[in-house]
């Protein structure tokens, strides 16, 4: 299942974010094939979080769309995050329903139901956890958490539990930490921790998971470690990897597709080949840190 389907998992458009004056994103507009690796690039401050943070929830954008194409249905991300209420909306009772219903119970936790998980920039393991516990917790939207059937033991909730586990032992496998299974989170090595995020983001059962710097602070083992994993998420498994990534020699050599921001906006898409020499890239990078400028 190696490379690239022409079926767009992930589109958005004319997205905006404001942070009062700061224009963090301008119109930003991409699209992300299935089953590819795909990689946002770009100077410090181009707004690579931001959008991995519109297009996870945990910002509301100021405007655009998003549209996920998972599950065998279309969701619209903005709008399953509970969007304000409008005027027009007054004269179209079905759409005032829809509104008030995502205001209630809208929210991340549907973009994650709808199949789209994420790791963070910033390591966010519960440390005093085991590795095992980690990964149980990620899993508490799948499992039966109903508190009868908890204190009956029910062979349901048995079931819910042994699935529970079989698939957190599962993902460990993959993300070569099986022996760790039992350490605590935060005893582990940065790159052990890394990997342990992005098995908790597998155990959610996403299509598309998006990594937010996954090999910064890493050792060029551990590196090479993660970008084997992110391979095999793709070419076994079918995930659509979407990556913020600063390490250009990882970037090149695992990315299908890349996309450069600079200041908000898309400055240019291509293959590795095609924005190693995209003038307008390397004219961004120019004058940033030389760590950045590895192209
Ligand atoms: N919560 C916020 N409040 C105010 N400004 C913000 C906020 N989040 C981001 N910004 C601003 O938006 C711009 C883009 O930031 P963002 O973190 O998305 O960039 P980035 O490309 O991910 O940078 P880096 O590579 O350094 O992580 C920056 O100017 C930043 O200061």
């Amino acid at each position: 299942m190696s490379g690239t389907g022409s079926e767009t998992i992930l589109s958005v458009e004319h997205l905006m974010m404001h942070f009062g004056g700061i224009k963090a994103l301008n119109d930003v507009n991409l699209a992300v094939k299935r089953g590819s690796i795909t990689a946002l690039i770009g100077p410090n401050g181009a707004g690579k979080t931001t959008v991995f943070n519109c297009l996870t929830g945990f910002y509301q954008a100021t405007g655009g769309n998003i549209m996920l194409n998972t599950r065998g249905r279309p969701t619209n991300i903005i709008r399953v995050l509970g969007q304000k209420f409008r005027a027009a909306d007054f004269i179209h009772p079905a759409r005032l329903g829809r509104r008030i219903y995502y205001k209630m119970f809208g929210g991340t936790h549907l973009v994650n139901r709808a199949g789209l998980a994420r790791t963070f920039q910033n390591i966010r393991l519960f440390r005093e956890m085991s590795v095992v516990e980690n990964l149980l917790v990620a899993q508490h939207m799948q499992v039966n958490r109903n508190l009868i059937a908890g204190v009956l033991n029910t062979p349901g909730y048995r079931r819910a539990e042994s699935r529970a586990l079989d698939r957190a032992f599962y993902w460990l496998e993959v993300v070569e930490l099986l022996d760790c299974a039992n350490r605590l989170a935060g005893e582990m090595s940065y790159g052990q921790q890394r990997r342990l995020e992005i098995a908790r983001a597998m155990c959610t059962d996403p299509e598309v998971i998006c990594l937010d710097e996954p090999a910064a602070g890493l050792n060029p083992v551990e590196t090479r470690t993660l970008s084997r994993i992110i391979r095999l998420l793709r070419d076994r498994h079918g995930i659509t990897v979407l990556l913020i990534e600063h390490d250009m020699g990882m970037v090149m050599e695992i990315s299908d597709h890349i996309i450069v921001l600079d200041h908000g906006d898309v400055i240019a898409t291509g293959t590795p080949r095609a924005i190693q020499a995209n003038e307008s890239v390397i004219a961004a990078y120019l004058g940033t840190d030389e760590e950045e400028l590895a192209l």
